[in-house]
């Protein structure tokens, strides 16, 4: 069995190389060094259009409670043998970092800063792991709802996956994450309870199955219930669980609220249409098929080519665990440091993989709207000093096949990382969930439809600013030089 401390804390959350790294730091006197770190990822999950930002949350419970408890330290001071004067500092440790971030909801793109920790050195480095941690995986759900939820539409999406989560906090921090990118509902109770989102739940074949009869178990379940939706293909969807589902529904009349049934097996496509004409010839029209079962975009869609008659679809372990793409790859690298002269010098990481190379710079995303149509023209990454706001053309380039390019008229540039701290002191005042929801919904709004198909859609644009690529191409040509050098 684990021992449980009664002050444990999530400042261990973290691999012990970040430690390992804050005592060289910290024994050499570079822990306080100014520092700036950007957390970006570099692919589009799912190969999708854009990204629904999830996490900040969780971030902010983290930082507000980050701190080395007695048992974290004793546990340093046994295992590591850390020497006890970085025990102290440890001790003593106070978040003190500016973060800027993306706001839950926020649509996001591949090669853009979306967390923005400044701050002493050795406090941006502790915070990577937890930082990254928690957006590689709520960025990740949301997207995969955003994806389910775009080819449900306005029918109702029930996310169902807690059972089938990676453990505990995946499920629970996973459906919040869900429901912020699309889903409707969720079957997770504490979800429910802690975060305000709608629960929904019919019942699960062990009803029937310990009543060894479809008849028996829904009547005793419409006794005891008002609002019903029964299991129907425990046995025989067709000829056992739709007609006992009226049939229990016909006894008690008015006392029930039937809302329908809910199928989770077979062809859904063939037996849907069958169990909608049962429904309706025994008077149930407004009776909803519910149905679960393994699905995903991809099932759902083909299953509304087939004009499957389902209006309520029950998602689980293919939206939690992110079946297809289970890992979104976001990564944490410095892009500013002080030197030994107190002056910030921009850092780079060369790769052989020119998708690889980091962006020198602290940054700040503009995302670029045409007044005209409000919609998005592309993302603009841009050194921190610049404005494109002061602009009145905007030169928009690939950054990798510069001849690809415009010139933007007539914008409106948004910058997309807010102030969450600054120097330690939270500033950001968390919006509810059903805020961040609808913020959700607008900015997919703002999106063109080419960006939003599940298939193949047209890659939107994350440009940097001349400045920023002319600085990075500098940068290179300097360590390239320094190299040769050696
Ligand atoms: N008409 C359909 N078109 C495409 N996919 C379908 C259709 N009907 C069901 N499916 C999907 O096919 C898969 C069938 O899976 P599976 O064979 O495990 O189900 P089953 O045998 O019907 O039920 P069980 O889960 O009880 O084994 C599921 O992912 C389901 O969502
Ligand atoms: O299929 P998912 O998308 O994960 O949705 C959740 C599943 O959980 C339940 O099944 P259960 O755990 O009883 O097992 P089953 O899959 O064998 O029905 C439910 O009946 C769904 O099938
Ligand atoms: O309420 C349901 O129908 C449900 C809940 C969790 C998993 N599967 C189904």
């Amino acid at each position: 069995m684990m021992e449980l401390y009664p002050d444990d804390s999530l400042a261990l959350h973290t691999d012990l190389y970040q430690l390992n790294m804050m005592k060289t730091y910290w024994e050499l006197g570079r822990a306080d060094r100014h520092a700036v770190f950007e957390c970006y990822f570099r692919n589009m999950p799912f190969k999708n259009g854009y990204a629904v930002f999830a996490g900040l949350e969780r971030i902010v419970d983290y930082f507000e409670n980050l701190q080395f408890t007695k048992s974290d330290i004793a546990y340093l001071r046994e295992v590591e043998e850390y020497p006890e004067d970085f025990l102290k500092y440890l001790q003593d440790f106070k978040f003190e970092c500016t973060v800027r971030s993306a706001v839950e909801g926020e649509l996001v793109f591949s090669n853009e800063p979306l967390v923005q920790v400044e701050g002493p050195l050795a406090q941006c480095q502790l915070v990577e792991t937890a930082i990254l941690n928690i957006v590689n995986y709520q960025t990740l759900i949301a997207t995969k709802a955003a994806r389910i939820k775009s080819v449900v539409g306005s029918e109702l999406l029930m996310e169902f996956g807690s059972r089938r989560a990676q453990e505990l906090d995946a499920a629970f921090w996973g459906t919040r994450a869900a429901y912020i990118g699309g889903c409707d509902a969720t079957s997770n109770v504490r979800a429910g309870k802690i975060f305000g989102i709608p629960t929904s739940g019919t019942h699960a074949h062990s009803l029937v199955q310990s009543y060894r009869d479809d008849y028996k178990a829904f009547k005793a379940y419409a006794k005891t219930h008002r609002d019903c939706v029964f299991l129907v293909d425990t046995y025989d969807t067709l000829k056992s669980g739709v007609p006992n589902a009226i049939k229990v529904a016909d006894e008690m009349g008015d006392k029930i609220n039937f809302l329908g049934v809910r199928i989770d097996s077979g062809d859904m496509a063939y037996i849907s249409k069958k169990v909608r004409k049962q429904l309706d010839e025994a008077g149930y029209p407004e009776a909803k098929i519910y149905a679960s079962n393994d699905l995903d975009e991809a099932t759902i869609m083909n299953l509304k080519m087939q004009h499957a008659k389902i209006d309520v679809w029950g998602v689980g372990t293919k939206l939690i665990t992110a079946f297809d793409q289970p890992a979104l790859g976001a990564v944490y690298k410095l892009v500013s440091i002080e030197n030994d002269q107190g002056k910030m010098v921009d850092t780079i990481k060369l790769s052989n993989n020119a998708e690889k190379v980091s962006t020198p710079g602290k940054k700040q995303v503009w995302r670029i709207r045409q007044k005209e149509t409000m919609k998005s023209e592309g993302d603009y990454v841009a050194l921190w000093h610049e404005d494109p706001n002061q602009l009145d053309e905007l030169y928009m380039f690939h950054p990798v096949h510069t001849y690809i390019n415009k010139t933007v008229v007539n914008f409106e540039a948004r910058p997309i990382l807010q102030n969450i701290y600054l120097e330690g002191n939270l500033v950001y005042k968390m919006p509810t969930l059903q805020e961040i929801k609808a913020v959700a919904v607008a900015n997919q709004d703002s999106l063109w439809e080419e960006y939003k198909r599940d298939l193949n859609p047209q890659i939107y644009p994350v440009d940097l600013s001349l400045d920023a690529y002319n600085q990075k191409m500098k940068i290179i040509e300097e360590v390239r030089q320094s190299v040769k050098e050696m």
